[in-house]
């Protein structure tokens, strides 16, 4: 058994590692060359996961065809180029997809991405509170794994638990998939909040009311409130709304601080999927008549369209409502 990683940044390159500790090969496809032969040559990845001593049995390589033998293979692109790597991808294999996002021009989720660009393969997601250094260095973590055909997702816990790598099941893949596309989107509001130091009951506020759109637009989309309120879409808001370490939120502070949205997204190698989700999951919103004041205030922010004050009054201003 080998198992295939497919995207090199940080956290395909941890997951890579975690799956690599015990001396299992493991292929690891990356797009720049450059990272290829740093990982080979010094088992390091100083672009994007820094400081971190590889395990020598991950190969990395830029040749998709290396795959073609692995009895798994997860798909940890950026959310907005999942459709052009897993086309690529051998056909057949069992595609976990470990990105977080909705994509731009279609609204569909990852899942229904990938069954578009890959028929025959079978789908799994994998989402949860996950820093990728954190679970590099082997810290315990638990995280969701999705899989409608239970027995393939019992398997594949299987093939990717660790002694701290705790998989828990669940066949509801449109909830994890929601909990972690719109977990991106709320961290932003969270960073902002912080940047323009609006203090921390603005925080918790803006997570307790986040997590409430969240569900809306997951329970009309089909999801389940327990996968909801879970590791893929409640934990992982907590995590990624509470820390400079998510780059979500380290954007959304940025824009508090007063940074325009063009400056701080212009040139970045490192992906904040919550910039790229936030329109779609506003359209996809509206057109589902859902309401999410928090994520249409993100828009607005991202689009330089209002002055911060003006975004902040707005939604302080909100008519009273029952919780
Ligand atoms: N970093 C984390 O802690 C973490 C944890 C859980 C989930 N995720 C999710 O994993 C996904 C990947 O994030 P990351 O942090 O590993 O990335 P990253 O920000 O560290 O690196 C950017 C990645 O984008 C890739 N890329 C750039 N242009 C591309 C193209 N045209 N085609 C294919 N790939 C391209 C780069 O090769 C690189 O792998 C995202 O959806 C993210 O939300 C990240
Ligand atoms: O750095 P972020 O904001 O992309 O968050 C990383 C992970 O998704 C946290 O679970």
């Amino acid at each position: 058994m080998k198992a295939g990683v497919i995207g090199a940044g940080a956290w395909g390159t941890a997951l890579a590692q975690l799956l690599a500790a015990d001396g299992q090969v493991v292929a690891l496809w990356a797009l720049e060359a450059d990272v290829v032969d740093a990982i080979n040559a010094t088992q390091q990845n100083p672009l994007y996961l820094p400081g971190i001593k590889l395990a020598p049995s991950i190969r990395a390589t830029s040749a998709m065809a290396d795959l073609g033998d692995c009895d798994m293979l997860l798909v940890v692109s950026p959310a907005q180029h999942l459709r052009s790597v897993v086309r690529q991808a051998p056909a057949g294999v069992p595609l976990i997809l470990c990105s977080k996002g909705i994509e731009a021009g279609t609204g569909l989720l990852m899942g229904e991405v990938a069954r578009a660009a890959q028929p025959t393969s079978p789908i799994a997601v994998l989402s949860g509170p996950t820093f990728a250094h954190e679970v590099a260095k082997g810290l315990p973590t638990a995280i969701t794994l999705a899989c409608e055909d239970a027995v393939l997702g019992a398997q594949l816990a299987a093939r990717i638990a660790r002694p701290a790598f705790r998989p828990y099941l669940s066949d509801d893949v449109t909830g994890a998939e929601i909990g972690g596309a719109v977990k991106n989107v709320l961290a932003i509001a969270c960073g902002v909040a912080d940047g323009a130091g609006l203090g921390l009951n603005a925080r918790a506020a803006l997570i307790s009311r986040g997590f409430a759109e969240m569900t809306r637009f997951g329970l009309a989309r089909g999801a389940r409130a327990e996968t909801l309120g879970g590791l893929s879409g409640l934990g992982d808001l907590v995590l990624t709304c509470s820390s400079t370490n998510s780059r979500n939120f380290s954007l959304g502070k940025g824009l508090g601080e007063g940074r325009s949205a063009a400056e701080l997204l212009s040139n970045r190698r490192t992906v904040a999927e919550g910039a790229f989700t936030a329109p779609v999951l506003r359209d996809a919103a509206r057109a589902a008549g859902v309401e999410m004041p928090v994520v249409e205030a993100v828009c607005a922010l991202l689009a330089d369209a209002a002055p911060l004050g003006t975004v902040i009054d707005a939604l302080l201003a909100r008519p009273l409502r029952p919780e």
